[in-house]
């Protein structure tokens, strides 16, 4: 089956609060983005890849690929106002066709090579994958009486990037309006009435976000030996 990899790159990183968008900042020498493209180019080189950009950072990209020798094959896409305006874009940018595709966001460069790849065997068999991990710390409900109430952390997950579905059926949840508690893509599947289907995810996925994910994420370079 086709496969296709959706990279989400569209954002501005103000929690990050850098002087460039936290998905240019480097890591060991190389910008987070191009590590997270070239991860998904090795593990699956069959895949057409796209990377949803803002449009004004067009130039200023492909500055960076020839600056840092970057020879990926890829398919620039305008960004939209949030998360899920640019998936939209993504997704509309692929012709309806038959195919599994992995939402992934652009700033998680250490999702493992073993996540992607069964990403893609369980989309094709169950429909959707969505990567996830257990809790570590025990976990408390914030009321709206502003008490707090313990919760039994077994019974839930933290959800990561990559989310890999049946193309035709993630585009037809696609045309669905925005709404508030679309904060990834299962949440938009879910919505159009499928099942989510979970596979664990690595602890080392994470989403670089504010100014100390960048140690650690230096830390996690250095660890693998790169
Ligand atoms: N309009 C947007 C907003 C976010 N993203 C992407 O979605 C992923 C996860 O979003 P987040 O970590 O929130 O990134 P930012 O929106 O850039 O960060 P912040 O919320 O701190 O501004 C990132 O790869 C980001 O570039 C996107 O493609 N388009
Ligand atoms: C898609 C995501 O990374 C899954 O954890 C997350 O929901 C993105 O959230 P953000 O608010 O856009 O950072």
């Amino acid at each position: 089956m086709k496969r296709f990899v959706i990279i989400v790159a569209g954002g501005n990183g103000s929690r990050m609060g850098a002087s460039i968008s936290k998905q240019y900042l480097e890591i060991g020498g190389r910008p987070v983005l191009i590590r997270t493209l070239e991860k998904f180019a090795t593990v699956v080189p069959d895949a057409h890849l796209l990377l949803v950009l803002p449009e004004r950072d067009f130039l200023f990209w492909e500055a960076l690929c020839a600056e840092h020798g970057s020879k990926v094959a890829h398919q620039v896409v305008a960004g939209g106002q949030s998360r899920f305006q640019s998936v939209r874009n993504g997704l509309r940018a692929i012709p309806p066709q038959e195919g599994l595709v992995a939402i992934h966001d652009g700033v998680r460069p250490f999702v493992a090579d073993e996540v992607i790849r069964k990403s893609f065997v369980e989309a094709e068999t169950h429909g959707s994958a969505v990567a996830v991990v257990s809790l570590k710390d025990s976990i408390r409900e914030i009321e709206d009486s502003g008490r707090s109430r313990a919760r039994e952390r077994q019974a839930f997950r933290l959800v990561q990037t990559p989310q890999t579905f049946r193309l035709e059926a993630i585009q037809a949840a696609f045309t669905a309006g925005e709404l508030a508690h679309f904060t990834d893509d299962a949440t938009v599947y879910e919505h159009s009435g499928k099942a989510v289907h979970l596979i664990a995810g690595n602890l080392e996925n994470i989403k670089i976000t504010t100014p100390e994910d960048m140690e650690f994420a230096a830390y996690l370079l250095a660890r693998e030996g790169n």
